[in-house]
């Protein structure tokens, strides 16, 4: 089963829940895993569960970040806030790095989350 990792900021929080909403159908049929409170609202406001990590800020970039390690996962969504300073931007660094190392699809943007997610759906249904 795709294996997708949901992350966002909290000034991107809004953006994650509408393009969840939008792509709910692809992906209820994805493994979610996100960290704490990206993942929470995720559960809250849509139909979806997501498997929660720690929340970002006290280790959840890196509990994803060794997922990706591990190469358990087929993308990470990772809405980042450009404007302001993050207190755990060492982490955030890490993580993003880990990706680049694994080649793990990684995409910080609306849109090229939007790729992201088709491409994974044509990847299964292919
Ligand atoms: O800080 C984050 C990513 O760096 C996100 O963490 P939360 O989902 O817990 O807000």
């Amino acid at each position: 089963m795709t294996r997708l990792a949901l992350i966002a900021h909290d000034e991107e929080k809004p953006e994650m829940i509408d393009l969840v909403r939008t792509y709910e159908d692809l992906l209820a049929t994805f493994d979610l895993v996100g960290t704490g409170t990206t993942g929470q609202r995720i559960t809250d406001e849509t139909s979806l569960t997501v498997e929660r990590k720690k929340s970002g800020p006290v280790g959840g970039d890196l509990m994803i970040g060794a997922e990706t390690a591990e190469n358990r996962l087929d993308g990470v969504i990772f809405l980042r806030d450009p404007l302001t300073a993050q207190p755990h931007e060492p982490d955030i660094s890490a993580l993003l790095r880990i990706c680049d190392v694994h080649d793990t699809p990684l995409a910080t943007t609306r849109s090229s989350a939007e790729f992201l997610l088709q491409g994974l759906a044509r990847r299964t249904t292919e």
